[in-house]
């Protein structure tokens, strides 16, 4: 790989992973605001602290190296370009009018680079402001946020990915989450450890979510199509990644537009080279559609025609992309409706460390009886209160480095 950072597989060794630490964010989480803001309750701030916090511990304790979202954030905004690129990127909403706008504006250029990256992800509410009165301050309602909070932080898998050595600026679908990707893209773009890490994508593209990105394997690429990436979404990645030889094949993989199915990531991960923990109640209708690279007319993203395979069972079309005999399938639960109950509690969505080595929700008891008994080793970490957003071990870490697979 050329560059200090990447990732070609989902199961190389895991070296360095950017999580983010709930904080001030989720106090902003409300009865009436939880459904919107995609969490299905109100979170235990300081539990679901100590959760992540264990967590992060259990990655350290086997060598990975810890990036925290915030801490790069900070680090980015003490350049005075980067300050204005977040200041003018989270002021020029229509919904906050001239004066209002210009208020902020001024106001946010004021702040340390610890209090500004607050505000970017915490947010502001309309009885917070002292300054910018006028007509939208006073017909807004009070406790509306004239910045929003960013409680989905948590789930730094979405907003970025890293592909072999660039990373995809990802464009997210919920309006709750639309901002997380102007705080990725200005840190990839200007802290100093991401320098010359070469970008692809970006939130002015269509829609596609890191949760729906798998990398089966070295080239090959599979990318859920449902509730948050688009079928537009999965066709502009499928030609960037073609474009930077990134990748050979393109598994577009259609799934329910459900909460439970949000992203491809909540009804399989993979686990070892040849192993993924899959939802069996959606296992036998699962189909892809293998994208593949017909003709090269020029340079550009749009000089390629697309060979777009007929829909094949899900396991088939990824073994042969993947070039091995079968790609083995362990169930989620022991039965259809244990197997729900797991797969709402993210049963699917481990965070594999090494080939075989798996960090997974120690709710999930029989689960990870079954990955043991196929020979995964499970280090069962609690979330009682991280789940309350709908996302397990894998929706909370993006890997920004693994070791390259061995070749065969
Ligand atoms: N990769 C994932 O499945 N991420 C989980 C995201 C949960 C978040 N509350 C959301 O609805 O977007």
């Amino acid at each position: 790989m050329a560059s200090a950072h990447g990732s070609d597989s989902e199961v190389g060794i895991l070296q360095t992973v950017l999580l983010h630490r709930p904080g001030p964010e989720l106090k902003r989480l409300t009865p009436r605001n939880n459904d919107k803001l995609l969490f299905d309750g109100i979170p235990w701030i300081s539990r679901a602290q100590e959760e992540h916090d264990a967590f992060a511990e259990a990655l350290r304790a086997r060598g990975v190296e810890v990036l925290y979202l915030v801490d790069l954030l900070v680090e980015t905004l003490r350049s005075e370009d980067a300050r204005h690129h977040a200041i003018s990127a989270v002021t020029s909403g229509l919904h906050l009018g001239d004066t209002l706008g210009g208020y902020l504006s001024e106001a946010l250029h004021d702040q340390s680079p610890e209090d500004l990256a607050t505000i970017l992800t915490a947010g502001v509410r309309n009885d917070e402001l002292s300054g910018g009165f006028g007509l939208v301050t006073s017909l807004l309602p009070q406790d509306d946020f004239v910045i929003d909070p960013l409680p989905n932080l948590l789930f730094t898998r979405d907003s970025s990915v890293w592909i072999r050595d660039h990373v995809a600026i990802t464009s997210l679908a919920m309006p709750a989450r639309r901002r997380e990707t102007q705080l990725t893209e200005l840190i990839y773009a200007e802290h100093p450890r991401f320098a010359g890490s070469p970008t692809i994508h970006g939130w002015h593209h269509e829609n596609v979510e890191g949760g729906d990105v798998l990398l089966l394997a070295p080239g090959v690429l599979a990318v859920g199509v449902g509730e948050r990436t688009t079928p537009a979404g999965v066709e502009r990645l499928a030609r960037q990644v073609f474009t930077a030889g990134l990748a050979h094949t393109v598994l577009a993989v259609p799934i329910a537009q459900e909460r439970a199915t949000m992203h491809l990531d909540t009804v399989c991960t993979m686990v070892d080279v040849d192993k993924i923990v899959m939802y069996p109640n959606v296992a036998d209708s699962l189909q892809a559609h293998a994208v593949t690279i017909a003709e090269r007319t020029g340079p550009g993203d749009t000089d390629l025609r697309l060979d777009v395979a007929g829909a094949e069972p899900f396991l088939v079309a990824a073994a042969k992309a993947m070039r091995i005999d079968t790609l083995h399938q362990i169930d989620t639960g022991l039965d259809p409706v244990t197997a729900e109950r797991e797969q709402w509690d993210d049963g699917n969505n481990t965070l594999a460390l090494a080939p075989r080595v798996a960090v997974a929700y120690e709710r999930n008891i029989e689960t990870n009886t079954r990955l043991e008994e196929a020979g995964i080793e499970v280090i069962a970490i609690a979330g009682s209160e991280l789940g309350s957003g709908r996302g397990g071990p894998r929706c909370m870490s993006c890997p920004v480095t693994r070791a390259p697979l061995p070749a065969d």
